[in-house]
Formats: structure tokens, C-alpha cells, sequence
């Protein structure tokens, strides 16, 4: 096929040749003729809207190649040729086109294939030795994709009765170590994202990236300060308005729960001046000087710990202390130490006593503080009236919520404390839900820390904040998820609620004359002394209190017979999709078949006690 005869149909094999190469020309030796006819057919391919124009542009641009000397007679001919030629162009010009922008697709596809190769190839040198280097590279992609709003100081400060928020902690030196990839993104200043690793059936690695939406979230840069700002510092006029206001710090071991209440940590040292034990203690003496409280409040300050059904004075040696309920349901942690404090730094010296005793004074009861909830007061009294409990301030840094799932493999003891941590935050979750749903049963005798706080959980005016704790690392990411659906539970129902029921609650002066019957739901005797319970009238109120039990773990039961059937229901539909992955679905399970017969025992303990009381009485 020569070049005169078919020019056009020459520039055809060039793009063909273009295409095989890759975009290289791979006809090396051509004449100028053809060099000419391929210039044509590169031009057309720039201008492909432009083909007829190109082919008559080409037509009168191109020099002819040399001729023979035959010219005139064969003119006739040749013309009828190019006129085929010319035909056959049309025909094929479109398919041309169409191959044309083929190739220059695949070519923009290889190129992106070669890029992406080259990437990963550069993460895969920075990232040596890191098991979850396709995860990081993953996350980076899906960061660089969203744009990011997080949290900023001027932001405003909502007024909620529940308040739930979530805190993530940098990457430690440990994870950072062992090259841990943080999965949690920071979206906004309500919203983060899990970005959970798995694998496919055909084990092709993919990221699940969960949303999660909270009052607040706060990312790593955020300080103790910031935190306290939006979290507990707004109900510190609560205590001075009559109400009762908590604050609990709640998430797994190692996730800065202790460095978020008590302070932050430089090597063992704690400054417990950021922590926000003691920036709640420097806002209460603060607002104690403004001329509207001045004289008119006495301070007081308790630490204890409660391990398992025990509770111990942290400001005592570790003394054990009873705790007792009285025929009106008002709680008393017997012989609790609660110190008189003038200042920030009586406060600080208490909380250095309490924490050093934490950790320090572990007996065979307690080998671990992460096992037991650390519960720090702040009361205010009227200097007038002492004994009369105006508000209390209730901080509490929670056992780590993963020891609640200490179960098949632990020994007998653990599985106890395990189930005692599982069944304190179950009856919390609870209990703060019912303080959501005003005027419903609050449940709180279904564990120690919920009846030592259950001022905390009744009353128009009690507050209450949650800071879920989340450790960002790859390693933690299921207990992430399982800190970040419990926080979620608790703050479903603000969601849900009402407007009224979540949010704006009145302020309240104290007066001299209020009347004592009127506060006596939402305040406790300053004197233990003060309970009065005669033998005779305990049996009695022993029933009623069994009784209670019973109802309330059987409401428990159906409340989470629903959750339970909704959950089951969402597991199996989505062990049905292409995306089933076996261990999670099992673990997920498993847990769920747990929480169900944790709740179901509970129940059957209950009401078993209570058949027993029942006979002991008619006998
Ligand atoms: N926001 C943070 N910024 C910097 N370091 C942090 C942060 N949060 C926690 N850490 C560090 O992480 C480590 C563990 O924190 P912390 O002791 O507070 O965890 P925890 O949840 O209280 O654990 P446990 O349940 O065992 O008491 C500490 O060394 C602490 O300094």
C-alpha cells in the first residue's frame, strides 16, 4: 500500500501504530511523504471535531511526494482514485475517532495505574515494616478527599441537660512505634469518622468508614482546657442554682480518661491544675467570689472509689465504706470523708491524696485502678445551714469499658469484676436515659455506682455530661466503635427527644426560706447519722426495694428484648450481602448474645431474691 495511492489510509496505520506504542510513534523509518501524512493524522486527532476540514486542509497542505514522469496521463486516474480514497476516509474516519480516543483513554489510564504504582511504591518505602501501610494509604486518600472543619474555640456553647461528647487522643509513642495507623478522622466539630479496616472474601482490603455524630468532638490537638470549656465548666452554675451536676469520663484503658479529669501527664508526674477536677474546683471558689454567692456557700470535697459492690474512701487509707438507702431513697456513703476546702489548692492537695492513693494503695481487691470508678465531689452547703446540701458536683473517671468483656478467658475473679464493670455501665447508660425521658423510673439501684449517684439522675435540674475517650490507634478500633455506640445510646434519646426535653433548663435561685419537704428529692443529709431505719420497718422496706428490682429488671428485659431483635435482625440481613465478614459478624454476635443474657441473669437473680423474701415473710 503506497503513500500516494492511500495517504489518508497511511495516517490510519500511523494512529494504529500510536495506539500500539503507547502513544510512541513506532514507525522509525518513514519518508516525507509519510512523515508529512502522519504530522496530517496527528493534527486531525488534536482536532477531531474538525476531520472533513482537516482532511481538505490536508489535502492542499500536503506536498505530493516525487512522481513519474507519466504525470498527464494518468491525472484522470489518479483523481478518480483520491476520490475513492477520499470515500473510503469517511467510512473509516469515524471508527479512526473512535479507536483515536480509546487509546488516549487507556493511555490516561495506564498513566493514573503507573502513578498510583509509584505512590504506593513511595508509601510502601516511608511506611516499612507497617502491617497496615494499605490502610494508612487508604485513610490519607479518603482525608484528602473531605474537607475537614473541626472544632474552634469561638464556637458556641450549647446548653443541654445531656451533653455527650467524644474526645480523640493523639497516637501515643507506643503505637507510633508499631506504626499504627489512626483511623479515626475528625470531620466537624459534631461528626467523626471510623475508618474501619477489612477484608473482602477474595481478601482485597477496603475500609468501613463509620459516622458518628456527638455534641462536640474533639480531635487530638485539643487541650484539657478546650475540653472543659464545652464540657463541664457550663454546669458549674448548676451546683449554685440547687442542682446537681456530673460529669463522667468514660472509654477503654490507656484512652485518657485519667488524663482528661485529673490532669494532663508529664512522664508519672500529673498536673492536676488542667485536669477537670481542678478546673472545676478553680470556676466553683471563682463564681464563690462574685457579690451574688459571696458568704453565702461553704465548700466541701470527697473522693472514693467503687470496685466491684465495694466502695473505699480514697481520702481515708483506703477505708472501706458502707453505702445505705433510707425509707425515702435517700443514698449515704457511710463515714465518707468530705473535707471543708477554702481554696483551688485545698482541692488540689485532695485530689494529689486521692489519686496517690489510687494507684499506690492497690490491695489483692483492687490490682488495677482502670477496674474501678473513681468518683470525685464537690458540695456546696449554706454556711447557715450545713447541713443542707445546696448542689453537688459530681466527677466521675469511669473503669475502662473493655474490662466488662473480660469473660471466657479470664479467671473467676476477673470474670466477676468483669461483669460488675459491665452491669455498672449498662445501669448508667440507663440511668441517664431515664433522666433524659423526665418523670421516668430512674433504675439506679441496678449497681453501686448508679445508687451512690442517684441525686445524679433525678431532679429538673440535674445536669450531666459524658466524655467518651477514644484511643485513634488500628488496634483499638473495635473498642473504639463499642465506647463510640455506647455514648451513641446515651445520646440517641437527646437526639430524639423532645426540645423540651433536652435542652434549656431554668436557672433556680436558693432562697433561706425554701422549703425543706420540696428539696428533699434532689438533696442528701449532710449527716450520716440523719438515717433512720428501724429494724422492723427495714424488712418492710427490704421487699418494696426487691420489689422494685424485680419491675424494673423486668421492664429492662423487654426494653432490651426489642433492641436485642432489631439488632439480630440487622446482623443476619447483613451476613446476607457480598461484604459479610465472618469474625466481625461473630464477635458482634457473640457480644450481643452477651449483653442479652447479662440483663436476663440479672433479672432472674432479682426476682429469685425476691420469691425468697416473699416465703421468708409468710413463714
Ligand atoms: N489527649 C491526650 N494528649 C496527650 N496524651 C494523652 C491524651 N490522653 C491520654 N494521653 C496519654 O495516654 C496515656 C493513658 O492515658 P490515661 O492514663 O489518662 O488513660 P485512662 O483511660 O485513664 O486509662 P486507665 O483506664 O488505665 O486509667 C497517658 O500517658 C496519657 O498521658
Amino acid at each position: 500500500m503506497s503513500t500516494e495511492m492511500f495517504p489518508f489510509d497511511f495516517s490510519t496505520e500511523v494512529s494504529i501504530s500510536e495506539v500500539n506504542a503507547n502513544g510512541k510513534d513506532s514507525s522509525t523509518q518513514t519518508n516525507p511523504g509519510e512523515k508529512n501524512a502522519s504530522r496530517t493524522a496527528r493534527r486531525r486527532q488534536h482536532q477531531p471535531d474538525k476531520t472533513t476540514n482537516n482532511f481538505k486542509e490536508s489535502q492542499s497542505s500536503s506536498p505530493s511526494p516525487p512522481r513519474s514522469p507519466s504525470k498527464s496521463q494518468k491525472a484522470s486516474s489518479n483523481t478518480r482514485r483520491e476520490s475513492r480514497s477520499f470515500e473510503s476516509f469517511q467510512k473509516k474516519s469515524k471508527a479512526v475517532r473512535e479507536v483515536a480516543m480509546i487509546a488516549e483513554k487507556r493511555n490516561e489510564r495506564r498513566q493514573r495505574q503507573a502513578d498510583e504504582r509509584a505512590l504506593k511504591e513511595q508509601i510502601m518505602k516511608e511506611e516499612q515494616g507497617n502491617p497496615y501501610w494499605e490502610f494508612a494509604a487508604m485513610v490519607n486518600d479518603f482525608r484528602g478527599n473531605i474537607e475537614l472543619r473541626p472544632l474552634r474555640e469561638s464556637d458556641p456553647i450549647i446548653e443541654n441537660q445531656i451533653t455527650v461528647c467524644v474526645r480523640k487522643r493523639p497516637l501515643n509513642d507506643r503505637e507510633n512505634n508499631k506504626k499504627e495507623v489512626d483511623v479515626i478522622t475528625v470531620h466537624s466539630k459534631d461528626k467523626l469518622i471510623v475508618h474501619e479496616p477489612k477484608h473482602k472474601v477474595d481478601l482485597t482490603k477496603y475500609l468501613e468508614n463509620q459516622q458518628f455524630r456527638f455534641d462536640y468532638v474533639f480531635d487530638e490537638t485539643c487541650t484539657n482546657l478546650t475540653v472543659y470549656k464545652f464540657t463541664a465548666k457550663p454546669l458549674v452554675k448548676t451546683i449554685f442554682e440547687g442542682g446537681m451536676a456530673t460529669c463522667f469520663a468514660y472509654g477503654q484503658t490507656g484512652s485518657g480518661k485519667t488524663h482528661t479529669m485529673g490532669g494532663e501527664f508529664r512522664g508519672k508526674l500529673q498536673n492536676f491544675k488542667n485536669g477537670i477536677y481542678g478546673l472545676v474546683a478553680k470556676d466553683v471558689f471563682k463564681l464563690l467570689e462574685s457579690p451574688k454567692y459571696k458568704q453565702a456557700f461553704m465548700v466541701s470535697a470527697s473522693f472514693f472509689e467503687i470496685y466491684g459492690k465495694l466502695v473505699f474512701d480514697l481520702l481515708c487509707k483506703k477505708q472501706r465504706l458502707r453505702v445505705l438507702e433510707d425509707g425515702k431513697q435517700i443514698v449515704q456513703v457511710v463515714g465518707l470523708t468530705e473535707k471543708v476546702v477554702t481554696g483551688v489548692d485545698d482541692v488540689l492537695d485532695l485530689i494529689q491524696k486521692g489519686s496517690n492513693e489510687r494507684t499506690s494503695g492497690q490491695t489483692f481487691a483492687n490490682a488495677n485502678s482502670s477496674r474501678s470508678h473513681a468518683v470525685f465531689q464537690i458540695s456546696l452547703r449554706k454556711i447557715s445551714c450545713p447541713s443542707k446540701l445546696v448542689g453537688k458536683f459530681s466527677l466521675i473517671d469511669l473503669a475502662g469499658n473493655e474490662r466488662g468483656a473480660d469473660t471466657s478467658k479470664s479467671n473467676r475473679q476477673t470474670r466477676i469484676e468483669g461483669a460488675d464493670i459491665n452491669k455498672s455501665l449498662l445501669a448508667l447508660k440507663e440511668c441517664i436515659r431515664a433522666l433524659g425521658r423526665k418523670g421516668s423510673h430512674c433504675p439506679f439501684r441496678g449497681s453501686k455506682l448508679t445508687q451512690v449517684l442517684r441525686d445524679s439522675f433525678i431532679g429538673e435540674r440535674s445536669r450531666t455530661c459524658m466524655i467518651a475517650l477514644i484511643s485513634p490507634g488500628v488496634t483499638s478500633c473495635e473498642h473504639t466503635l463499642n465506647t463510640l455506640r455506647y455514648a451513641d445510646r446515651v445520646k440517641e434519646l437527646v437526639v430524639n427527644g423532645s426540645a423540651d426535653d433536652t435542652q434549656s433548663i431554668s436557672p433556680r435561685e436558693i432562697s433561706d426560706e425554701e422549703d425543706d419537704e420540696d428539696s428533699q428529692s434532689s438533696s442528701v443529709q449532710y449527716s450520716n447519722s440523719q438515717i433512720r431505719l428501724s429494724d422492723g420497718n427495714q424488712d418492710i422496706s427490704n421487699i418494696q426495694v426487691a420489689e422494685i428490682d424485680v419491675l424494673e429488671s423486668n421492664r429492662l428485659v423487654i426494653e432490651n428484648c426489642v433492641y436485642f431483635h432489631k439488632m439480630a435482625c440487622e446482623l443476619y440481613n447483613k451476613s446476607q450481602s457480598q461484604s459479610f465478614n465472618r469474625r466481625e459478624y461473630s464477635r458482634t454476635w457473640r457480644n450481643l448474645l452477651q449483653e442479652m443474657i447479662d440483663i436476663q441473669k440479672d433479672a432472674l437473680i432479682k426476682v429469685t431474691d425476691f420469691c425468697a423474701a416473699l416465703e421468708a415473710e409468710q413463714s
